[in-house]
Formats: structure tokens, sequence, C-alpha cells
């Protein structure tokens, strides 16, 4: 059956040119030249693509996104904004728009869009309980989880960008590939990308890319960032690290969908969704000048929280299990298990690494744990020893313990404190930010452990 799209626009030349556009990719055209026109035939007929005008005589594109939303909520709908009219775009995106296109329309753009739109109204819908298994999988069955599994499948079905909160090893990236592979960019590559850890002066080539021989160390051509995301998913991991001259250029290549590789003169078209994630305060950063307004609303489109591992405890065990396995597939060793009295601790601890800390203190407990049984000891867990930010005092735990209490909690304390620094590339601040401590409380600590 040949697809149909609802064109709706007041402009008969517009009109005729998204027509013949469309004809000739082979869909069924119907127009309507305003919201009214339009309403009448949504009613009246199935569509595989709506796109719509946002200035129409009897109101805006925006309301027909929303009643879209309500009554035929599989149809992808695209509004044709005008030139340099972000906040239009932004607000049809919210609304569910799964894309726009400026005026003058231009042609291949519009023909990716259409071909995007086709395929995500075509795609089956998002694997629920049978999911192959190299699809990436959240696993928790709490309510938090059970929403962020909603608004993934919802945000995969959409090209708007998408912002997404959470503290540091909480699932961030995960909920980013998932958003990817249930939309209809999935065969298209997914690019993550970590901010912080792209050296200042390299980044505008690793974004844009460059030549051979474009300046000094170029010895070889890098597509850049951007190119080779295209088509598909470009994830900006910890974007609150991106220094301001990079903040320009990144809006201008989102705003645009143009990219410049350093020492090209002509810029090239890019077509990639691009979904960013922080630990940190944005909108801090905002009011300290370090991040820009205007891309952080380019970038928070919509926003999507992923809740802190104590925030949903319920989930420990079922997370345990799951990490349990993938651990001793890895290292192709027999599955441990937790007894009861480690499951209880586990429970109760506070992860202030959240689930990245948890796979880590399972992967050290099933190698040190004497048998297929791992017991609370092997967990290593030091909660007396985790240190509140507010009381610099050593821990009080040392009275009713073994002689040796001291030695073995500066041990722990140790390894965990070099663990986050690893993990965080030796930036202390994060480092503290992982371990649920003041920098200057890691500070003390590093001087008093005789850490360099
Ligand atoms: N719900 C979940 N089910 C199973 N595994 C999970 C879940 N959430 C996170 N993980 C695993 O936890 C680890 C950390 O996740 P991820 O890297 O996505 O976190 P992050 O928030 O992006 O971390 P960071 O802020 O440090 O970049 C990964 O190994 C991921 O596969």
């Amino acid at each position: 059956m040949t697809a149909r799209a609802l064109i709706v626009d007041d402009e008969a030349d517009i009109r005729a040119l998204l027509e013949i556009t469309l004809s000739r990719m082979g869909l069924e055209t119907q127009a309507a030249a305003s919201l009214d026109e339009a309403r009448h035939a949504l009613a009246s007929n199935s569509y595989a693509l709506c796109l719509t005008d946002m200035r129409l005589p009897d109101g805006l594109g925006i309301e027909l996104v929303r009643d879209i939303q309500i009554h035929h909520p599989d149809l992808p709908v695209a509004v044709i904004t005008a030139y340099g009219n972000a906040e239009d775009a932004v607000e049809s995106l919210k609304s569910g728009a799964f894309d726009f296109v400026t005026k003058p329309v231009d042609i291949s753009t519009l023909r990716r869009l259409v071909n995007s739109a086709l395929q995500t109204s075509q795609a089956p819908a998002p694997p629920q309980v049978e999911a192959a298994t190299d699809q990436p999988q959240l696993t928790g069955e709490t309510p938090a989880v059970e929403e962020l599994r909603r608004m993934i499948a919802k945000l995969a079905r959409n090209q708007a960008p998408v912002h997404i909160r959470g503290e540091s090893g909480t699932g961030k990236e995960l909920v980013a590939k998932m958003i990817h592979a249930q939309g209809s960019r999935a065969e298209k590559p997914f690019v993550p990308v970590n901010c912080g850890a792209v050296p200042t002066e390299l980044m505008e080539s690793e974004f844009f890319g460059h030549n051979k021989g474009s300046f000094t160390g170029a010895v070889a051509d890098n597509p850049g960032l951007f190119r080779s995301a295209d088509g598909g998913t470009l994830f900006l991991d910890e974007v609150g690290d991106l220094p301001i001259h990079m903040q320009v250029k990144l809006l201008r290549a989102i705003q645009e969908r143009k990219i410049r590789p350093v020492g090209h003169s002509q810029e090239i078209d890019v077509d990639v969704r691009i979904i960013s994630a922080t630990h940190r305060d944005l909108q801090q950063l905002i009011a300290q000048g370090q991040f820009r307004e205007d891309l952080y609303y380019r970038l928070n489109v919509i926003e999507i929280d992923v809740p802190a591992l104590r925030d949903r405890r319920a989930d420990i065990p079922t997370l345990a299990k799951t990490l349990l396995t993938r651990i001793s597939e890895r290292h192709g060793l027999p599955q441990s298990e937790l007894s009861q009295d480690a499951l209880r601790t586990l429970v109760s601890y506070d992860f202030p690494g959240n689930i990245r800390e948890l796979e880590n203190i399972l992967e050290r407990a099933a190698a040190l744990a004497e048998n297929e049984q791992i017991e609370t000891t092997d967990l290593r867990l030091q909660p007396s020893a985790r240190i509140d930010p507010a009381n610099e005092e050593e821990p009080t735990t040392t009275k009713s313990q073994p002689a040796n209490i001291d030695d073995s909690l500066a041990q722990a304390e140790k390894a965990r404190i070099i663990d986050a620094l690893e993990r965080t590339r030796y930036n202390k601040t994060r480092a503290a930010e992982l371990l649920g401590i003041s920098f200057r409380s890691l500070r003390y600590r590093l001087k008093k452990l005789g850490i360099d």
C-alpha cells in the first residue's frame, strides 16, 4: 500500500513544492490549507506522515501537533518554521513533533526528514518483554524505572534533542543508547563522546573533522564526530564540560545542521540527533557564566531524569543479579550469588557512584569470594568509613572492633579514592562528587593517606 502524507500549508507554492517532492519519493499526498481542513482530513483518512506549516490562517501548526499527539499518537508530524525562528522549532518538538524543517525548504533536508518519519511510523512497536538480546536493556521494576522505559520509548519516536540528567553511574549513556536503538536511526551509528575528555585544542577537529595536513599533527583525514554519526545519534556526555568557544560552534552546528571541517571553506550538511547528558547542574553553570543559555535551550528540548540508585533501592537485588551474570560472562567464570546478609548490606548502602559502583563492588567481591557465594565481608563495604562532608573527623568505628580496624579502614578508603580518581581521570572535583564528599574533604584525605 502506498504511504499517504498530509501536507498542511496555506501557501500554494510551498504546498506544490512539498507535494512534488513527496510524490517523487513514491508517496501519495493530500493537502490542506488550514487547521480546520487538516482536522477533517485526519478524521477521515489515515496517514503515514504529516507536514504542517507553523502559521496557518486559523491558528498555529503546533495546535495540530498537539491534536495529533492525543488522537493519532503514532503519526509522525513535522513542522515547517520560518528561518531563524528557533523558539517555534523548539516548541513544536516539545509538543511532540518528531522534527522540523525551516523555510526556505531545502529539498535534501526534506527528503531525509520524510525517510526518517516513514521508518519511525513503520518501525515495530518498541521491544517490550522479549527484546533481542543485543538491544541495550534497563534492569529494574520500580515505578521510577518503568517511567524511564516509557519515556525512552516515547522519545525514540521523535527526533528532538534530549538532555539526560543524573548522577554519575546512574545509566545515562545506557538511556541514550536505548533511545537510539528503539528509534528510526537504529541502523545508523550511535557515537558517544565524553566532552570533558577531549583536549581543548583538538576539540574543533574532533567534532567537525579535518583533512590530512590541514594543521600540524593532522597526519590523516578525520571525518569528525558529526560526520561519523551522520544519520544516527551523537551522544554528548558531560556536555557541561565543553569550553565556551566550543559551545558557540556546537550551537551553530545544531541549529544549521551544517558543519565546516577545519581547513575547509565549504560547509557540509549533517543529519544527527543530539542526545546530551551531564551530572552537573547546567542552570548553575549558566548562572556562573560557564554554560550558554541558548545552547542549553537547544539541547534541553526534552529533559529526562535518571534516578540515583539509592532512590530505587528495591531494584538493587535484580540489578545485582543481572550484573553478576554480566561479570561471570565477561570472565568466563561460574556465576556468583549473594548471601542473604550480603544482599541486605547492599540494599542499605548509599552508592554514591550508583550502578557503576555496584558493578565494581560486585566484580571485586566475585574475585575475593572463597566460592560462588559472596559474603558481606567480600563486598569490602565500609559504610562507617563514608565521610560525612559536614564533619571532617575520623570515622568513629574503632571502639568495639578488632585492633587493626583502622588499617583496614584506611586501606579501603584509599582503594575507593584511587578508584574514583582513576575513573574520573584524576579530576579531583569529580572524584569527590563520585565519593559523595566535599573537595576539601578529598584533599584532606589524600594528604592523610599519603596519596600523591
Ligand atoms: N538499569 C540498568 N540495568 C542494567 N545495567 C545498568 C542499568 N543502568 C546502568 N547500568 C550499567 O551501569 C554502568 C554505568 O552506566 P552508564 O555508563 O550508562 O552511566 P552514566 O550515568 O552514563 O555514567 P557517567 O555519568 O559516569 O558517564 C554501565 O555498565 C551500564 O550498563
